[in-house]
């Protein structure tokens, strides 16, 4: 499998937070989500494979390239939104489409005039007039109006109601559908992610803690409630961690095919990305 983007003991340090060793490999063509709490790191590591923010890393390569050696081609192939726009909040969308053509070789003016009407922006309100959804809703219609093969979305979809986030979660699909495409995205709201991540990456505390496989998660992980009898019956092995609530416990399984032949009667509920992570953060260990 081609990999987009690998980056290897990536790290990054400011006075009170370090963000630590990161060594990750993100396959073309999937959508990989990037998971934590609020300053967990995970614009600083956007930052960091960005060039945005200086950083120490021993590999840093998108699409096979080295980026410090080839940094303007690999930008130019790279679209990213960030949660607020960037451009100056006195420009109109007509204004941006008369300019962008030099920005970007690839631009699409008639792609762009298509997003402003399907996502009902004014051609000629300054953005300073518009409001904060229309602003990222803007940003998307940018991004997508070049062709780019790598989109990385920082927190862009949080300010976004539930219907245009669901309009932009196809987009994303579609966008990645063809296996040349690849999505970073980084968001608080898992619900999005369990829609459409292929992979997801959950970083505390400026560690990496865990990097899944979507289709693993679905296919292996559940939340079993159960006593303390059948909690100690269960193999450790497949016990990620468990939690206690008043009269039992929920243990997040990674095997639940093999642990439902054993336990027939046991009630196996769908793991997600929340559970995932509540579970790594607060859940005890099975030893
Ligand atoms: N320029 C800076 N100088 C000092 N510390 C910084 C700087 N930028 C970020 N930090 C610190 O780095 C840590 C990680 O911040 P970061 O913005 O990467 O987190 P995040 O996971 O993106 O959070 P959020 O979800 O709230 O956006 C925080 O403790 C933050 O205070």
């Amino acid at each position: 499998m081609k990999s987009a983007v690998v980056v290897k003991n990536l790290s990054k340090s400011y006075k009170d937070f370090t963000l630590g060793d990161i060594s990750l490999s993100i396959p073309q063509g999937s959508i990989f989500g990037l998971v934590g709490e609020n300053g967990a790191g995970k614009s600083t590591f956007i930052n960091a494979i960005l060039g945005i923010i200086n950083s120490s890393y021993d590999t840093l390569q998108y699409f096979g390239k080295d980026f410090e050696q080839n940094q303007k081609e690999i930008k130019e192939e790279i679209a990213v939104i960030f949660d607020q726009t960037h451009f100056d909040l006195e420009f109109t969308p007509k204004l941006v489409s008369g300019f962008m053509k030099y920005v970007y070789k690839t631009w699409d003016n008639g792609k762009f005039e298509n997003y402003l009407l399907n996502f009902n922006l004014p051609k000629d309100k300054k953005l300073k007039e518009f409001s904060r959804g229309m602003k990222m809703k803007f940003e998307f219609a940018v991004a997508l109006s070049h062709d780019t093969k790598l989109l990385i979305l920082d927190e862009a979809t949080s300010g976004l109601d539930p219907i245009f986030r669901d309009e932009i979660l196809d987009i994303l699909r579609d966008y990645s559908e063809d296996e040349e495409h690849t999505v970073i995205m980084s968001s608080h709201i898992t619900s999005d992610l369990d829609k459409i991540a292929d992979y997801v990456a959950f970083i505390n505390h400026g560690k990496l803690v865990f990097i899944r496989d979507y289709d693993e998660i679905q296919e292996n992980f559940g939340i079993v409630t159960c006593g303390l009898n059948t909690l100690q019956a269960l193999s450790p092995e497949d016990v990620v961690a468990y939690r206690k609530d008043d009269y039992s416990y929920k243990v997040l399984i990674n095997n639940k095919h093999e642990i439902r032949k054993v336990f027939k009667d046991l009630v196996i509920e769908n793991a997600s990305l929340e559970d995932l992570m509540l579970y790594a953060v607060k859940g005890e260990k099975l030893v």
